[in-house]
């Protein structure tokens, strides 16, 4: 996990006179208007929105709204063919893959990618990879250096297993864990790269209502060490009961953005989930 401190929605504004202390939010990730076309699909249409540090935000949509192209867009794997993405203030066009997860965004994916023939520890391990510094003459001669970090690196993957809750299991190939043990060893082996934020891509598809909450807990815990979360799901009551504020997507285009409750009631959107025509609603 980060060592990043997390910032206070409302950081303490020391010393100065009460009526000053506007409260400020810190960005993390800016999606500045962006569009992203597939041939003639436009599959983001002016995207507009702010992930603010230390929040977890819902980022819904009915089926083909544009959810996982934006995640795809933030994570490098698509380019905007307009507007742009920043993280942590820097602009992610142009970045790699394990550039983006080196300033610290990780993700899972919707269809779960874990290497099946390695134990869930080495899954991990890989995730953990990312920040090794050992040179390849330290690796080579195994020199001290290499030992640390390798005790260090399975130090911190057995702890992200217990986290998840899959100590246990550790030693088990990821092909014969249960589908759920699946899904949180997948958030094991994110976290094992160090985010500042987290993106989960559906996250609780086909759990039952008990995993379901407890996935909900783990959320709420990877954010209370720090770790800022974007969460794509389905399940509307996962999505209101996690998170901090909800931003909505139809057809491509940002049709609501808003604190849950306000979403929930919001017209726009109770019309693009029940599919009533625009005008009825
Ligand atoms: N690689 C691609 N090539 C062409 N069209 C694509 C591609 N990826 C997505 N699309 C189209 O872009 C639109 C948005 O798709 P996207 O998968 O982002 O939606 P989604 O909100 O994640 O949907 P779901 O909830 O079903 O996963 C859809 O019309 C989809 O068909």
């Amino acid at each position: 996990m980060s060592d990043t401190e997390q910032t206070p929605a409302v950081p303490a504004q020391a010393g100065a006179p009460a009526v000053e202390a506007v409260p400020t939010r810190e960005p993390l990730l800016e999606v500045d208007n962006v569009t992203l076309r597939f041939g003639g699909v436009v599959a983001l249409n002016e995207v507009d929105f702010t992930l603010y540090k230390g929040e977890i935000l819902g980022l819904i949509g009915p089926n083909g709204a544009g959810k996982t192209t934006c995640f795809n867009a933030m994570t490098g794997i698509y380019q905007p063919s307009e507007g742009q993405i920043r993280f942590r203030g820097q602009k992610i066009s142009g970045k790699k893959r394990h550039q983006i997860t080196r300033m610290g965004m990780a993700r899972t994916f919707q269809n779960i990618r874990l290497f099946p023939e390695m134990t869930a520890l080495e899954n991990v391990l890989v995730g953990a990879d990312a920040h090794h510094k050992t040179s390849v003459i330290s690796a080579l001669f195994r020199l001290p250096r290499y030992w640390k970090e390798e005790r260090e690196g399975r130090e911190k993957a057995e702890r992200l297993l217990e986290f998840v809750g899959i100590r246990k299991r550790m030693h088990e190939f990821a092909r014969n864990l249960s589908y759920g043990e699946q899904r949180r060893l997948e958030i094991a082996r994110a976290l094992a790269t160090d985010p500042v934020l987290l993106c989960l891509d559906e996250p609780a598809a086909g759990f039952n209502p008990a995993e379901k909450e407890e996935l909900l807990q783990l959320i709420r815990q990877i954010r209370d060490t720090g770790v800022t979360v974007l969460l794509i799901e389905h399940d509307m009551r996962l999505v209101m009961g996690v998170t901090d504020r909800i931003v909505v997507l139809e057809f491509g285009k940002k049709i609501a953005e808003g604190l849950p409750a306000e979403v929930r009631d919001n017209p726009k959107v109770i019309a693009a989930y029940l599919g009533v025509p625009d005008d009825a609603a």
